[in-house]
This record gives structure tokens, C-alpha cells and sequence, in this order.
């Protein structure tokens, strides 16, 4: 079953030098308890697409078309009011920065036991902040919230949760607050997380471990989840489906071992040609020549043409359609598989 469905997704900003399409024409879909990756080099929109999908678009930007689906019922995007309670029931997610979902005057406990109580309501949530309450009641360490607060802090492997939450953000290390993060947004039970580069800013071991416990988190809570990276080699070990983007486009999509094995766009075969490879260490890495273009006003068609050692002119002039290249895999170029018949026979 399809959890997600975003459909022909435009977000635009509005700015002094024009309208920057930073999504511009998005499909994507994921599927329930499902890895979906989302891969790109920076500046292609892979965020903005995130934002659009939890109703953080604000001035200068906007969805300017589109629908984003969850569960059948399209999201209220333009609705802050209904969009807030989606979030804190249907949708969230973790960042980079675990730092951007935690707050550093909290104990780590304290804010896990609030995101519980909004969620499940369980009557000891009056309308003040966490902060308020805090100074007002002191921790609530016997409510039924804190229990919950440290059995997440267990659940994501935490050592000693029930005194680690009693600390301050700042008294976890990186991976650690990042394991935070993930608790608070899975107490809310979501039924799509949304990881924008959840490891970038962690070191390899750590990073494995992070991507590790997201696998077994999506197990565990039946949990979709969408992962945001321009790590390809991240996306090959923990995603189910992978999804290219470029330029404000999806230029590629296809199961994750089949979009390695059997790469199609030229975008994404040289972006694969960037990953070190154990059986080739002596292979020189390069990054992809050229860079992305700036999303206002793109002239041509494909927007991969100026950089693509295949391009014709006729990639310049003629937009690519996304065309089947194998089974459930499908690319943007003219030069990839067989024009769709729109026709049907007899
Ligand atoms: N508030 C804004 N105003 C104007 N342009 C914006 C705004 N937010 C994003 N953009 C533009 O949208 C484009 C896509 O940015 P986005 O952050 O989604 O890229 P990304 O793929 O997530 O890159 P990264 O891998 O670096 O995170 C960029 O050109 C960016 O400058
Ligand atoms: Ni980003």
C-alpha cells in the first residue's frame, strides 16, 4: 500500500532576482513501511521537498501546484492550524542538526515526555510550555509520559536511560543527541519520518549505527520512512526504493539495488562514479564536472544537458518524459528505454 503520493509538486520562491524553482513538477511515492531515499547533490531541492511535505514553506516561498497524499487525504498544506497537528501526530522529522529539534535548556526525558503527552493527550498536558512547566512543577518523573520518555531513550539505545534523561542536550554526544532526536520523533507514533541528512554531520562509525537504527526503528513501529541524503553509498545499504533528484526534477527512480546495479540516467551514473569502491580503491574519485544550475529561469529542457557527456541538442529543446528502463525502474532521458505509447493498441 502507498503511504505517500506526491504529485506534479511545484515549490517556488519568490526573490529579488526571479522565481527560484526549487521543486519544479515532483512525483514521488512511498510506500507503508518502506525506506525511500532521496538522493542528489546539494542545492537540487531534495529539502525543499521535505519542507513542502510538512507545511514549512513560508514567504518568499510556495507550493504553487501540486498534491502530497497521506493515507488517500491530501495534506492542508496552506493550513499552519491543521498542519501543526499532523505533525505532531502523522509526520516528523529529524535533521542534520539534531540541535534544530531539541531544546538546549531541557532535559533530553522532559522534552520526549511532552512530545508524548501532546500526542497521546494523556491528560497531563495542560497548555503551557514544557519550560513553564518545568520551573512550576519540576520534572514529573513518575508520570506515565516520563516512563514512555525512557523506554524511546531505550528503544534507540541509549545506555542508562533512565538517568541519561535527566540530562541537558549538550551533555550527550553527537550521536547520541541525534538518537534523541529520533526518539522524540518517534514518540508521536508517526506514520512517515522524515530523516533531511541525519548522519552528515556524524562520523562514519556513528553514521552506520544511526542508519542501522532507523532500519530497525521502521521494524519496530512500522514506521515509513523517507531518507534524505547525496550519500548514494548511505541509500544502497537502507533503502528499499531510491529516488534521483536534480535541479528541482526526479530524474531517476528504481529499487535500490536495481539503481545500483543497473544505473540509466547519465546524472546518476556519474554520481555514482563519485563513491569509493572497495574492489577499486585505485579508481581516482572525481567530482561530477560542472555544477548544478541556478533554479531560475533553467533555458533548456533537461536540466543535466550542459553537464552530460551525451547530450545533443536535442536534450536542450525536447523535455524528457520519465520512460520505463526495467522492471519498476524508470529515467528522464531521450537516450534511456522506449518512448511510453500513449496510444492504446486496437
Ligand atoms: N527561503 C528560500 N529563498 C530562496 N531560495 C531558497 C530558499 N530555500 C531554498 N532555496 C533554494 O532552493 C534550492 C534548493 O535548496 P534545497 O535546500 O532544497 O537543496 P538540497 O537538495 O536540500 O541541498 P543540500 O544537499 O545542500 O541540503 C536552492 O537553490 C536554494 O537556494
Ligand atoms: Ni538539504
Amino acid at each position: 500500500m502507498t503511504l505517500v503520493e506526491v504529485e506534479n509538486l511545484q515549490t517556488h520562491f519568490h526573490t529579488d532576482r526571479g522565481i527560484v524553482r526549487a521543486v519544479d513538477g515532483v512525483d514521488l511515492a512511498i510506500g507503508e513501511g518502506e525506506i525511500v531515499g532521496l538522493v542528489g547533490e546539494s542545492g537540487s531541492g531534495k529539502s525543499v521537498l521535505a519542507e513542502s511535505m510538512m507545511g514549512f514553506i513560508d514567504e518568499p516561498g510556495e507550493i504553487v501546484s501540486g498534491d502530497i497524499r497521506l493515507a488517500g487525504d491530501s495534506l492542508p498544506v496552506d493550513s499552519e492550524t491543521q498542519m501543526q497537528s499532523i505533525r505532531g501526530d502523522r509526520i516528523s522529522i529529524i535533521f542534520q542538526d539534531p540541535m534544530n529539534s531539541l531544546n538546549p535548556t531541557l532535559s533530553v526525558g522532559e522534552q520526549i515526555a511532552e512530545a508524548v503527552r501532546l500526542h497521546q493527550d494523556v491528560g497531563e498536558s495542560v497548555s503551557l510550555s514544557a519550560e513553564v512547566k518545568r520551573r512550576i512543577f519540576g520534572a514529573v518523573t513518575d508520570s506515565e509520559s516520563w516512563r514512555r520518555a525512557i523506554e524511546m531513550l531505550e528503544t534507540v539505545k541509549i545506555p542508562e536511560p533512565s538517568s541519561r534523561a535527566a540530562d541537558l542536550p549538550h551533555q550527550f554526544s553527537g550521536g547520541m543527541r541525534q538518537r534523541a532526536a529520533i526518539a522524540m520523533a518517534l514518540s508521536c507514533e508517526p506514520d512517515l519520518l522524515i530523516a533531511d541528512e541525519p548522519t552528515t554531520a556524524l562520523d562514519v562509525t556513528v553514521q552506520a549505527q544511526i542508519l542501522d537504527e532507523l532500519r530497525l526503528l521502521k521494524e519496530e513501529f512500522d514506521t515509513s520512512i523517507l531518507l534524505i541524503t547525496h550519500n548514494l553509498a548511505l541509500v544502497a545499504e537502507t533503502c528499499d526504493q531510491v529516488n534521483v533528484m536534480y535541479a528541482g526534477e526526479i530524474v531517476e527512480r528504481a529499487d535500490a539495488q536495481e539503481l545500483f546495479d543497473n544505473p540509466q540516467h547519465p546524472y546518476t551514473q556519474s554520481l555514482l562514479e563519485t563513491i569509493p569502491r572497495l574492489d577499486d580503491p585505485e579508481r581516482s574519485l572525481t567530482a561530477i564536472p560542472g555544477s548544478i544550475p541556478d533554479l531560475i529561469d533553467i533555458p533548456y529542457a533537461c536540466h543535466f544537458a550542459p553537464r552530460c557527456p551525451e547530450a545533443t541538442e536535442a536534450c536542450f529543446e525536447t523535455p524528457p518524459d520519465f520512460r520505463s528502463v526495467g522492471e519498476d525502474h524508470d529515467a528522464a532521458c531521450l537516450y534511456r528505454g522506449v518512448e511510453q505509447d500513449h496510444q492504446h493498441p486496437q
